[in-house]
């Protein structure tokens, strides 16, 4: 395991940084409500003192793909390949270097605070902690294809034709290992592709899939395996008592060959049995109750369901605004068409329900959130419409209307149209799906008051990383959180106070008050706010200070008619 070094140095008394860890006293505040007799919403401020230690040790991380040589698959493999080669190449508009956007740990930031001129500084999200390098990770899975990599890229028409040959040559070596096919589970029109197949019973397949496993770690010297379902969708499960209600109850159906346990969810218990963390990116119900009660049992890692990378993306967003200011959507409609493996799949009525189930519960909490908007049990209409329609490939045609009640009884209709490659949207999701479930699996806290306290993991429901997906799963009792922006959130301030750092509040009271007296700092510097044309000259000292942005505008020209600012 190699100790990574980070690029960020935090200066204070309550962090430690060690040859293995990173270890922060952290002072963690959140409120409890409590509903009185009398109907009165009763608000504790709780706060508790922790310790947050993440070990620096990044270890070399195998991905095992389930559905390898599909689309997504196909595409992960090559964007690995071009950006470990920093490969670029030729396209109409010019050269096209390889990138990783849409990636939040490689292409996002973090505000981590603001200079002494008051300027926000900003850190790629990769480099507050030691993360997995993109570059390092191994790639295996499987396929009931028997395509090569090579040729599913070329198959899955997703990159560049330049791009595709400078990668075909090294992709076309990776063989997908045989899969479990059940034609119950996924469309009749998929079975076409299924000519790559482990034979036998159900547990003799979960068997076959635990020696994979093994053998991938052992041949590739990678520390960590981490599997993730990138295969088609599958219809929904029946859970029932007898059937997959406990573990019991799952692994004795898995010995007696049960028709009803699926592809999916065999993948998962050979992968929490082999003790790997188990992603899934699709929106069928893998995780039954016993399987996840086998993960809470092992102590593994589980996450999904159904990568967010789209419409129900901007979905999460768009309601998120508009709930929170007050606005009210009553109809929201998402239509697209796609020509895709995928949309092919989902031309089949189970497995459309199940993406059409995983599309439309995005909204509910936010809707929740607001019962002035919402009497008990309101909801907006809400239709969910996917087409297959081959000619457009991997180009996903997505139409949505939100139409919302205003005051007054007016109305705002918002009409959005998107057109994108839906591989290149979920690949990068893909990436950090793995590099967060890897990165979580080195973070632990304990009470920072008790001497005999332990460390503890996140729980086995990975809730971290729903903004990676659209219907996230979360721990027994705990809330589902769709809105994008406290699932962000919710990760850079975990970041952060690995970091030592507080959760970013934005309240930025020392920009909005005169800070300098009533904290009795020295005065460092002096801010002349112009606005209006008079001088308002703070803290009695001149100095200058960097651009600072308003409305859009810079200091050296003019927001709304005012000058902020600058002494030069
Ligand atoms: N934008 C997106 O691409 C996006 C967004 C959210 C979710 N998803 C989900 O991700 C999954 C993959 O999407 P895709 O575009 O790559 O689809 P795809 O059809 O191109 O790839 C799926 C691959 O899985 C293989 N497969 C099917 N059943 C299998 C099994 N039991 N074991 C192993 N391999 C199996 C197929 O042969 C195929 O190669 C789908 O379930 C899709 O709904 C995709
Ligand atoms: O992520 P998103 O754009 O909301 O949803 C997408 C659907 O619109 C698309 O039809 C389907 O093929 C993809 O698998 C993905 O689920």
């Amino acid at each position: 395991m190699k100790v990574d070094t980070a690029t960020l140095e935090v200066i204070s008394p309550k962090v430690q940084i060690s040859e293995n860890y990173i270890e922060t006293d952290y002072e963690y505040q959140t409120s409890h409500v409590k509903r009185s007799a009398n109907g009165k919403i009763q608000v504790h401020p709780e706060s508790a003192a922790l310790k947050i230690r993440t070990d620096r040790r990044v270890p070399k991380l195998g991905l095992m793909l389930v559905g390898w040589g599909g689309n997504n698959g196909s595409t992960l493999t090559a964007a690995l390949e071009a950006n470990r080669r920093q490969l670029q190449w030729r396209k109409r508009t010019g050269i096209q270097k390889a990138n990783w956007f849409g990636s939040i740990t490689q292409a996002s930031t973090v505000l981590i605070g603001s200079d002494e001129d008051g300027k926000d500084v900003h850190l790629p999200m990769k480099d507050l902690v030691p993360m997995v390098n993109p570059d390092d990770i191994v790639v295996d899975g499987w396929d009931i294809s028997s395509a090569n990599i090579g040729d599913a890229m070329q198959r899955a028409q997703v990159l560049d034709v330049e791009l595709q040959d400078q990668l075909y040559k090294h992709l076309s070596t990776l063989q997908p290992r045989p899969s479990i096919y059940d034609p119950d589970f996924i469309a009749a029109n998929q079975s076409e592709r299924a000519d790559n197949l482990i034979k036998g019973t159900k547990f003799e397949q979960y068997e076959q899939l635990r020696r994979d496993i093994r053998d991938f770690k052992q041949k590739s010297g990678v520390d960590t395996v981490l599997v993730l379902w990138t295969a088609n969708t599958e219809r929904f499960c029946d859970v029932k008592e007898g059937l997959n209600s406990t573990i019991a109850e799952l692994e004795a159906s898995l010995k007696a060959n049960k028709a009803e346990i699926s592809p999916s969810t065999i993948f998962a218990m050979a992968s929490i049995d082999e003790g790997c963390t188990y992603i899934n990116g699709s929106p069928q119900n893998t995780f039954v109750p016993g399987l996840v009660e086998l993960a809470e049992h092992k102590s593994v890692f589980i996450a999904g369901d159904d990568f967010k990378s789209g419409q129900t993306k901007l979905k999460s967003v768009l309601v998120d605004f508009l709930v929170s200011a007050g606005i009210k959507p009553v109809s929201i409609v998402s239509y697209n068409h796609l020509g895709n493996n995928d949309g092919k799949n989902l031309s089949a009525p189970q497995q459309f329900r199940s993406k059409e189930i995983s599309k439309s519960n995005v909204v509910d909490d936010m809707v929740e959130s607001n019962d002035v908007l919402y009497k008990p049990n309101e909801h907006p209409d809400h239709v969910v419409v996917i087409k297959y329609v081959p000619y457009v490939g991997d180009s996903k045609r997505a139409m949505d209307e939100y139409t919302s009640e205003i005051m007054m009884g007016g109305h705002n209709t918002l009409v959005i149209h998107n057109t994108c490659e839906d591989s290149l949207l979920a690949t990068p999701l893909i990436l950090d799906l793995v590099i967060l479930g890897e990165l979580c699996s080195r973070i632990q806290i304990k009470s920072n008051e008790r001497a005999d306290a332990l460390w503890v993991s996140f729980k086995p429901v990975l809730s971290l990383l729903s903004y990676l997906c659209k219907a996230p799963l979360v721990p027994r009792g705990t809330q589902v959180v769709n809105s994008l922006f406290r699932q962000r959130s919710a990760i850079e301030n975990i970041l952060r106070g690995c970091i030592g750092l507080p959760p970013n509040s934005h309240m930025m009271l020392e920009q909005r008050f005169d800070f300098a007296s009533i904290t009795n700092e020295p005065p460092t510097k002096k801010l002349k706010s112009v606005s209006n044309g008079c001088a308002t000259e703070l803290n009695g000292k001149s100095a200058k200070v960097s651009a600072v942005a308003s409305n859009g505008h810079y200091a050296n020209g003019n927001a709304n008619g005012h000058t902020n600012g600058l002494t030069h």
